[in-house]
C-alpha cells in the first residue's frame, strides 16, 4: 500500500512521513511513536493515521459512532483506558482501538485483550514503565578528527549521504591524500586505486567502508545508545520485573550501557580517566610543584651561612658573575633536592607512567636557579603527549564499546517497543480488573446485559448498583426522574461501544447486536425552534433507513416539541425502526401515550420506584419488563393522599393517572 492510500494521509502528511526510514512499515506495525517522530506530525495525528491504516487493512468503512453523544461515550471510555497507561506512548496507542463493525478487526483486538487480561499489573513494572519512552534519533553527530577521501565524484555523493558525520574530501592523487593526513588524525580512502600507496600518517584504504560506516564512526552507534540510555535501562527493568521475553541479552545490553556516559563518551575506563585527569590537572600540578620547590629552596637558603673566600669573591666579581653562580656553587645539592621533590610531585599528582614522567621531569631544569621556574616548552610537550594519548585511548575504547553495542541496536529498539506495548496491555488489563469486565457476545438483535455497571456514573464505581436489562427489538423505557434512565442508556452505549472495540465490557455477562452504527441521542436541552425541529426530523428519517444494522438510543426526545405532537412523532419513528428490525431504547416520560399511538405492541419497560424514603426516592435500578413506571408527580400525589389532609382531592387526582 502507498502512503497516500492510507485514509487520512494527504499529500502533505505523506511528504512529512517520508522523512522516516520506512514510513509504511511504521504505519503497518501500528507504531504511533515512530509515525509521530516525523516532524509536524502530532501524536494525535499519528494515532489517526494508524487508525486509518487499520481500517484500510480490514476494509472498514468506519462511521460506527454516528452521533455526538455516541462519540462522547467512546471518548469517555477511551479516557478511562488512557488513565491507566503509564506512558504517553501507551495513551496514544490506546487511541488506535476504536469501535468497528468489521468482525476481523474486532477479533484482532479480542485476541489482544485476552492476552492483555492475563498480564499482571505489578506495581514494580508500572514504576519501571515511568521511564520508558520511544527511542529517539540522536541529534546529528559531527566528527572532526577523521575524514573520508575519494577521487570519484559519484563515490563522493554516495559517501556524503551514507556518512553525514564525517567530512568527505575530494583528492586528486596520493599527494592530496598525504595533505589530508596532515590535517586529520585519520583518513579513510574510499578508492581501490589508493591500495598499496604508502602515505605517512593514519591513512586506511577501504573501498567497502560505506557498507559498514559504523566501524569508522563508532560515535553513530554510541550516540543512539547514549540518547536512549535512560529508556533502555528502564525497558531492561520492565522486562526483568515482568518476566517478558527479551529481544536482546539484557545482561549484555546493561553491561554495554554501563560503559557509556550520557554524552556518548566512554565511561568507567580507568586509564582513560587517568589521562583525562592528567590533562585537566597538569597546570595546577606543575604550579604546585613549582611553589613547593621554591619554598623548600628558600628555607634552605635562609638556613645557610654562605662563606666565601675573598679570592673567590674577587674572581666572581671580575667575571661579572651574578648571585646565581654562587647559588650553583654553594647550593647545588639543595636545588637538586627541591627539583627532585617537584618532579616527584608532578608524577604522583598526575599518576604518570614512567615514560610520561620522564617527559614531565623536563619541566624543571637541572641548572640551579632561584626562583625555580617551570619550562613552559616542556610542559606543552607533555600536555600534547597526554592529549594525544587520551584521544587514542578514547577512540580505541569507543570502537570497542561501539562494536559491542552495534549488534544490540535493532534488539534494543524492539526492547523499548515491547515494554511500551506492555504498557498498552497493562492499561487494558487494569481497565478490565477495575470495572469487572467480561467479554461480550455480538449476535442477533436486541441486547441482554446482566449485572452491568456503568463506569461513567457520577458515583464511585464500588457504589454503582448492578443493572440487568435486555430488549429484543425497540423498547420504551419509563421511570421517575432520577431513577437511572439516562444512566441505563449510558450503560447500554458503553457495552455496545466496548464490544465493538473488541474489548471486554463492565458486566457479568452481555450480548449485544452486531451493528454497524450506534446512534445515541442525548436529552435535548428544551423545545427546538422550527428549523432545528425540522432538521431533527430529517435526522430521524435518515435513521430509519438501513436500521437493521443500527443500535438507536434516544433520551427524552419529547422535549423537542409539544407533548402531544412528540408522542405521535416518537410512535412513528418507533414503528419504522421496529419494522426495519433495529435495536433500540427510547427513554420517555410519555411512554403510555406513545404506546397508545403506535401501530404495534411496543414493549414498555420501567424503572420501578419502590417509594419515597425521607423525601429520597428509592428505586429498583434494573428496568422491569412490561412496566409502565409511575411518574414522579404521581408518586408525590400518592404520598399527599396518604398523609390525610385534603385526601379526597388527592385521591381524585390519583385516579386520573
Ligand atoms: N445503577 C446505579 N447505581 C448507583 N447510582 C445510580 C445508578 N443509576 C443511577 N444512579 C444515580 O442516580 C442519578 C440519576 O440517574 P439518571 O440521570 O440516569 O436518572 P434519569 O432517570 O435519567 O433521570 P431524569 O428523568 O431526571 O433524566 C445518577 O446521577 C446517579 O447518581
Amino acid at each position: 500500500m502507498e502512503l497516500e492510500e492510507v485514509p487520512g494521509v494527504g499529500a502533505k502528511t505523506a511528504e512529512r512521513l517520508r522523512e522516516l526510514d520506512d514510513p509504511m512499515a511504521a504505519v503497518e506495525r501500528e507504531d504511533v511513536a515512530a509515525v509521530a517522530s516525523a516532524s509536524g506530525v502530532s501524536a494525535g495525528r499519528a494515532a489517526h493515521i494508524v487508525r486509518g491504516a487499520i481500517r484500510a487493512r480490514h476494509d472498514d468503512p468506519g462511521g460506527f459512532l454516528a452521533t455526538d453523544r455516541a462519540r462522547e461515550v467512546y471518548d469517555a471510555v477511551l479516557e478511562l483506558l488512557q488513565e491507566r497507561a503509564v506512558t504517553t506512548y501507551g495513551e496514544h496507542r490506546l487511541a488506535t482501538i476504536y469501535p468497528s463493525a468489521v468482525d476481523s478487526r474486532i477479533e484482532e483486538v479480542r485476541a489482544f485483550a485476552e492476552r492483555a487480561r492475563e498480564r499482571d499489573p505489578d506495581p514494580g513494572v508500572l514504576d519501571a514503565l515511568e521511564d520508558v519512552a520511544p527511542v529517539e534519533r540522536p541529534a546529528d553527530v559531527t566528527v572532526r578528527d577523521r575524514c573520508l577521501a575519494t577521487a570519484d565524484a559519484e563515490t563522493y555523493s554516495e559517501a556524503t549521504e551514507a556518512v553525514p558525520e564525517l567530512s568527505v574530501e575530494i583528492v586528486e592523487d596520493a599527494h592530496g591524500l598525504a595533505d589530508l593526513a596532515r590535517g586529520y588524525a585519520s583518513v579513510v580512502a574510499l578508492d581501490e586505486a589508493f591500495a598499496g600507496v604508502t602515505i605517512e600518517g593514519d591513512v586506511t584504504v577501504d573501498p567497502n567502508a560505506l557498507s559498514h560506516p559504523e566501524e569508522y564512526v563508532p560515535e553513530r552507534t554510541l550516540a543512539f545508545f547514549a540518547t536512549n540510555r535512560a529508556s533502555l535501562r528502564a525497558a531492561i527493568r520492565v522486562h526483568r520485573r515482568a518476566g517478558l521475553e527479551a529481544a536482546v541479552d539484557l545482561d549484555e545490553l546493561e553491561a554495554g550501557l554501563a560503559e557509556l556516559d550520557a554524552d556518548g563518551s566512554v565511561a568507567g575506563d580507568e586509564e582513560l580517566e587517568r589521562l583525562q585527569v592528567a590533562v585537566d590537572d597538569l597546570d595546577a600540578a606543575v604550579s604546585t610543584a613549582e611553589s613547593m620547590a621554591n619554598d623548600q629552596l628558600r628555607d634552605a637558603i635562609e638556613e645557610r651561612d654562605v662563606t666565601i673566600e675573598g679570592a673567590d669573591l674577587l674572581s666572581l666579581v671580575e667575571r661579572g658573575a651574578g648571585v646565581d653562580s654562587l647559588l650553583s656553587r654553594e647550593l647545588a645539592d639543595e636545588y637538586a633536592e627541591a627539583v627532585r621533590a617537584a618532579r616527584e610531585h608532578v608524577a604522583d599528582a598526575l599518576a604518570l607512567r614512567e615514560d610520561e614522567a620522564s617527559l614531565a621531569d623536563q619541566a624543571f631544569g637541572d641548572e640551579p636557579t632561584y626562583p625555580v621556574e617551570r619550562r613552559e616548552e616542556a610542559v606543552s610537550r607533555l600536555r600534547e603527549e597526554l592529549v594525544a594519548e587520551r584521544d587514542r585511548r578514547a577512540a580505541k575504547r569507543k570502537r570497542e564499546v561501539a562494536a559491542r553495542l552495534a549488534d544490540l541496536r535493532a534488539g534494543a529498539a524492539d526492547l523499548v517497543r515491547d515494554a511500551l506495548e506492555l504498557d498498552v496491555e497493562l492499561a487494558v488489563s487494569r481497565f478490565c480488573a477495575d470495572f469487572d469486565c467480561t467479554p461480550a457476545e455480538r449476535a442477533g438483535t436486541g441486547f441482554d446485559i446482566e449485572g452491568g455497571r456503568s463506569p461513567l456514573l457520577d458515583v464511585p464505581f464500588a457504589d454503582v448498583e448492578p443493572v440487568d436489562y435486555g430488549v429484543s427489538g425497540v423498547a420504551l423505557l419509563s421511570g421517575v426522574n432520577s431513577g437511572g434512565k439516562t444512566s441505563t442508556l449510558d450503560l447500554v452505549a458503553v457495552v455496545v461501544v466496548l464490544a465493538h472495540m473488541g474489548l471486554p465490557v463492565p458486566a457479568e455477562s452481555a450480548r449485544v447486536p452486531a451493528v454497524e452504527e450506534l446512534h445515541y441521542y442525548a436529552k435535548s436541552q428544551g423545545t427546538l425552534d422550527a428549523g432545528a425541529f425540522e432538521s431533527t426530523l430529517r435526522d430521524f428519517a435518515a435513521l430509519t433507513r438501513g436500521a437493521d444494522a443500527k443500535c438507536v438510543l434516544v433520551d427524552e426526545l419529547e422535549s423537542i416539541t409539544e407533548p402531544g405532537a412528540s408522542a405521535k412523532i416518537i410512535a412513528g419513528i418507533l414503528e419504522e425502526l421496529h419494522d426495519a428490525g433495529a435495536t433500540g431504547v427510547f427513554v420517555s416520560h410519555l411512554a403510555g401515550e406513545i404506546r397508545d399511538t403506535a401501530g404495534y405492541d411496543v414493549d414498555v419497560d420501567g424503572i420501578r420506584a419502590v417509594g419515597l424514603e425521607d423525601g429520597e426516592l428509592v428505586v429498583e435500578r434494573s428496568p422491569e419488563k412490561g412496566l409502565l413506571a409511575r411518574s414522579t408527580p404521581e408518586l408525590i400525589v400518592e404520598k399527599l393522599a396518604e398523609e390525610g389532609a385534603d385526601r379526597a382531592f388527592y385521591e381524585g387526582l390519583l385516579e386520573k393517572f
